[in-house]
């Protein structure tokens, strides 16, 4: 059998199972079920890397679809994503539990930002920007009735947050704490307090908290896994890219291994985009206009849509690879997953720093099959 990290139909790290303390269960369940006429939660969940933060909200997913139909997630932790592949700020709505928390799940959002990188350092201000779309997005329109709007929808909201909590990481956090709305606040402690959140409600100035705070012991001790924690987000990150672009292949097929998937996606027949029709922007750098074409190559990029009422942000439909170029056609040739209705409203290619997962460049029987050298002739 092909080990985990080569088989993304299991899409599963081997480690250990995973566990719900006492405590994280009464939390769970709390928030959940807590009193007949409290409102429906809004949750944010906190803490330092690897404490435990997606696993919480994943299970505290679950406990809410016991009482619930469907549950908001607001996914701001660009670097280990939930349901969306890496670099991206999305909002889903969940309506099935998935009773296995390791299995990695690819969901398509309700809305979603593409920000290109897998933390929020380069252009913290952006990433709040996002952020705060997103909630207003799920306050506005998801909680108000179709009907009439001044009644409220049933849908509460898990909001799960990066593991960068300190320097402007920190401040980012407590700008996002003052910003939602929330009935309760869960704080993951780890086992070494200097790399914890500080005590009680920390984002407040004042004694503004309005929410209830929950104080919780991670279950495991990072300190003592195996494999060093940058290399286990890297590997995560790269998992997630892999299961999204695995949605291009239909289902049923036998893709058992990455080389056969890097294989059939090489293979697939790309979209062709004219490049008269589309704008490109790099996120996070200037890119000079004689080269903006040969740093497009070989990348992945969002597909955006552009908005005179957001012109700093641009909502994103989906990623795509760039597969080639062909100046004389004016063509671009794009890898994707996302359906053809939703890409005719693409207008803008948003390139960041997310990397093209490095298996993809090793199909059999191809020699860097992003990067032929006869796909970008010199004008
Ligand atoms: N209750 C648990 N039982 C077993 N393993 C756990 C548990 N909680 C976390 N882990 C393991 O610890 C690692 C980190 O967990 P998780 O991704 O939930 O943390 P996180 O705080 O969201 O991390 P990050 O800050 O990087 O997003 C994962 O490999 C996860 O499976």
């Amino acid at each position: 059998m092909a080990s985990p990290e080569e088989n993304p139909s299991s899409s599963k790290i081997a480690r250990g199972k995973i566990r719900i303390s006492e405590e994280w269960s009464k939390a769970a369940v709390s928030i959940t079920f807590g009193s007949q006429d409290s409102p429906q939660p809004t949750v944010l969940v906190c803490g330092p890397k690897n404490s435990g933060k997606s696993t919480f909200s994943r299970h505290l997913l679950n406990v809410l679809l016991q009482k619930y139909k469907k549950v908001a997630f607001l996914d701001t932790d660009i670097g280990q994503t939930e349901f969306t592949p890496p670099g991206v700020l999305s909002l889903c709505i969940i309506d099935k539990p998935t009773p296995d928390l390791e299995i990695i799940c690819m969901k398509t959002p309700e809305r979603c930002y593409f920000f290109g990188d897998v933390s929020s350092s380069r252009d913290p201000g952006k990433y709040l920007q996002c952020v705060y779309a997103l909630y207003d997005y799920y306050r506005d329109e998801l909680c108000k009735s179709e009907n009439s709007k001044s009644s409220m929808v049933e849908l509460p909201l898990i909001v799960n947050t990066p593991g960068w909590i300190k320097g402007s990481g920190y401040e980012v956090l407590v700008k996002m704490l003052n910003y939602v709305s929330l009935t309760h606040v869960v704080k993951l402690r780890s086992y070494n307090d200097s790399k914890d959140l500080p005590r009680g409600a920390f984002w407040c100035d004042n004694g503004c908290n309005h929410s209830t705070l929950l104080e919780i012991k991670a279950v495991i001790d990072c300190a003592t896994c195996p494999l060093t924690l940058q290399k286990i987000a890297a590997l995560f990150r790269e998992i997630k890219m892999i299961a999204y672009f695995r949605q291009c292949i239909p289902s049923g097929s036998n893709l058992n291994r990455n080389k056969v998937l890097a294989r059939a996606l090489a293979a697939l027949l790309p979209y062709e985009v004219p490049i008269s029709s589309i704008k490109v922007r790099h996120l996070h750098c200037q890119v000079p206009s004689s080269e903006v074409f040969y740093s497009l190559n070989a990348s992945i990029v969002g597909l955006g849509i552009s908005s005179e009422k957001s012109p700093d942000i641009h909502l994103c439909v989906g990623l795509g690879i760039v597969r080639g170029i062909d100046l004389f056609k004016g063509l671009l040739y794009v890898i994707t997953p996302v359906p053809l209705r939703l890409l005719e409203k693409v207008d803008i290619l948003l390139q960041g720093f997310i990397q093209i997962p490095q298996g993809f460049l090793q199909a059999q029987g191809c020699v860097s099959p992003y990067s032929a050298t006869d796909v970008l002739p010199i004008c």
